[in-house]
């Protein structure tokens, strides 16, 4: 049997990942080629049926809180499986998704590559690792304009870690060296309030 391919897509946040996974979806659709799609249970954000784009394009996704649940859910003649925000998922994802290209099932994957604190999330790095084809986007830096954002910063202080749902009202996009100076300012006002 030919083997699928499986491509993964990634970049910080508003850099357009699910709107490329969409106009994959779209391609199977308009070809009526048999797909599925999946996202994890934890991104609540818009619509639990749903992936959803920033501009609010959406396919109907079914809500997974474990890979396995994937083969679970699928009728074994699809053509393509998507998978959106696979930062979230655990990293068993890849045996999963290494299964389905074996049996001629395209795989599109999208998730975030780095974490607000700069440090990798591993089912994506994994996945990028196995894939055929790695598109990394880029977003508009929320700070200095240019398209050249790679990475997510958090706006709000607190304590919750690497793993904290949300959207405009907790992260931007930014670029390397905005991302550096808004670290540094950030260091500099804690400083001062331990002083004060
Ligand atoms: N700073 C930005 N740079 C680029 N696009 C942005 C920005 N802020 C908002 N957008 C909008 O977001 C859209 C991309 O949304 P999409 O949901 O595809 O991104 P994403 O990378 O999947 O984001 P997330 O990781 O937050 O889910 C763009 O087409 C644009 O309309
Ligand atoms: C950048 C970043 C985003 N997120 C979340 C915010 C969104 O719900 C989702 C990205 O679309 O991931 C994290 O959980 N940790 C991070 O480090
Ligand atoms: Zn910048």
């Amino acid at each position: 049997m030919k083997s699928g391919r499986l491509v993964v897509i990634v970049g910080p946040m508003y850099s357009g990942k699910t709107s490329e996974l969409l106009s994959y979806v779209e391609i199977y659709d308009l070809g009526k080629k048999k797909f599925k799609a999946f996202k994890p249970l934890i991104d609540n954000r818009y619509e639990d049926t749903y992936i959803v784009s920033h501009n609010k394009t959406k396919v109907n996704a079914i809500p997974i809180s474990k890979p396995e649940e994937i083969l679970k859910n699928i009728d074994g003649d699809e053509k393509a499986i998507f998978i959106d925000e696979i930062q979230f998922i655990n990293e068993n994802l890849k045996d999963v998704v290494i299964t389905l290209r074996k049996n001629g099932v395209d795989v599109y994957c999208s998730g975030l590559d780095l974490t607000f604190k700069n440090n990798v999330f591993p089912t994506t790095s994994v996945l990028m690792s196995y894939a055929d084809e790695v598109i990394k986007k880029k977003a508009v830096c929320h700070e200095c304009g240019e398209y050249t954002g790679t990475i997510s910063y958090k706006i709000v202080e607190d304590e919750k870690g690497e793993i904290d749902v949300g959207g405009f009202e907790k992260y931007i996009a930014v670029c390397r060296d905005c991302y550096t100076k808004l670290n540094k300012k950030k260091e500099e006002s804690k400083k001062m309030n331990r002083l004060f």
